[in-house]
């Protein structure tokens, strides 16, 4: 009897603000490009989804949804419509084709003060409205792994505690985050192990995925050997040569043989 497929791998690529608009759609036409002819995503052992920023939002669409590739926000709004002036609703991201939004990165608890509540709040607007959450966790300040696993899955059980719906845990560690090197293979499987222990007692996260994030590039999924699930990129898929060699380190089914 043959064995069951291995899950896709997942990769995410978060443009953050690094990008023009016209950049963003250029960039955008090379990864839908490379989706359309590598075997890691025709196969189906990759599966690839982009957050751009709100205004790409409509035309990378356009551009990446006929090859596969799924396309997210970078934000969400806590509430679903009313007197929120800058905000987007999840009603209006799935309007236009999203399948993700993030929620809890690092620079957005640091930078524009969002905390606990917040995040739990944009995670359960995300799921009401059928996006898959891309909830980062992950401790501030290095430790060793086990202490990094413990904070991690603590941060995870507060987060998610009360709801219910598939999710993506990125798992970025706030010192590893626009670092020149990815945390350790060893410290990372460490946590994702737990985070997938974790969510393996938890039916009602059935179909949920564990990634990683923060200065991730080629050579990480190797080194990794399957104990996270995926990546989740940043600076490192600036250029689309880059998620190439990623895609290249996934290992395609074989054709089936020919009877
Ligand atoms: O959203 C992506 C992560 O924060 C990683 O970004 P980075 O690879 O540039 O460190």
């Amino acid at each position: 009897m043959s064995s069951p497929a291995p899950s896709p791998v997942l990769l995410g690529v978060s443009l953050k603000m690094y990008f023009g608009h016209h950049q963003t759609l250029n960039w955008s036409r090379r990864i839908a490009a490379l989706a359309g002819r590598h075997p890691a995503v025709t196969s189906g052992a990759a599966r690839l989804f982009v957050l751009p920023a709100f205004p790409a939002l409509v035309p990378a669409t356009g551009i990446l949804a006929p090859y596969g590739v799924a396309l997210g926000a970078q934000d969400i709004a806590t509430e679903d419509s009313g007197p929120y002036t800058g905000e987007v609703s999840g009603p209006v991201l799935r309007e236009i084709g999203c399948r993700y939004a993030e929620v809890g990165h690092a620079e957005r608890r640091r930078l524009y003060g969002e905390g606990d509540t917040v995040v739990a709040a944009k995670t359960a607007a995300a799921l009401r409205n059928g996006l898959t959450p891309v909830l980062c966790v992950g401790e501030r300040d290095e430790a060793d792994p086990a202490d990094a696993a413990a904070r991690t899955l603590a941060e995870a059980q507060r987060l998610l505690g009360g709801l219910e719906g598939a999710v993506v845990l990125a798992y970025e560690p706030q010192w590893a985050i626009g670092a020149p090197e990815p945390a350790s293979a060893d410290h990372i499987a460490t946590v994702c192990t737990a985070l997938r222990g974790w969510l393996d007692t938890r039916p009602r996260h059935a179909g949920s995925t564990v990634i990683y994030g923060g200065s991730a590039g080629p050579g990480l999924l190797t080194r990794l050997a399957g104990t996270a699930e995926g990546l989740f990129l940043g600076r490192f898929a600036h250029d689309p040569a880059n998620v190439e060699a990623i895609l290249d380190e996934i290992r395609s089914p074989a054709p089936a043989a020919v009877a």
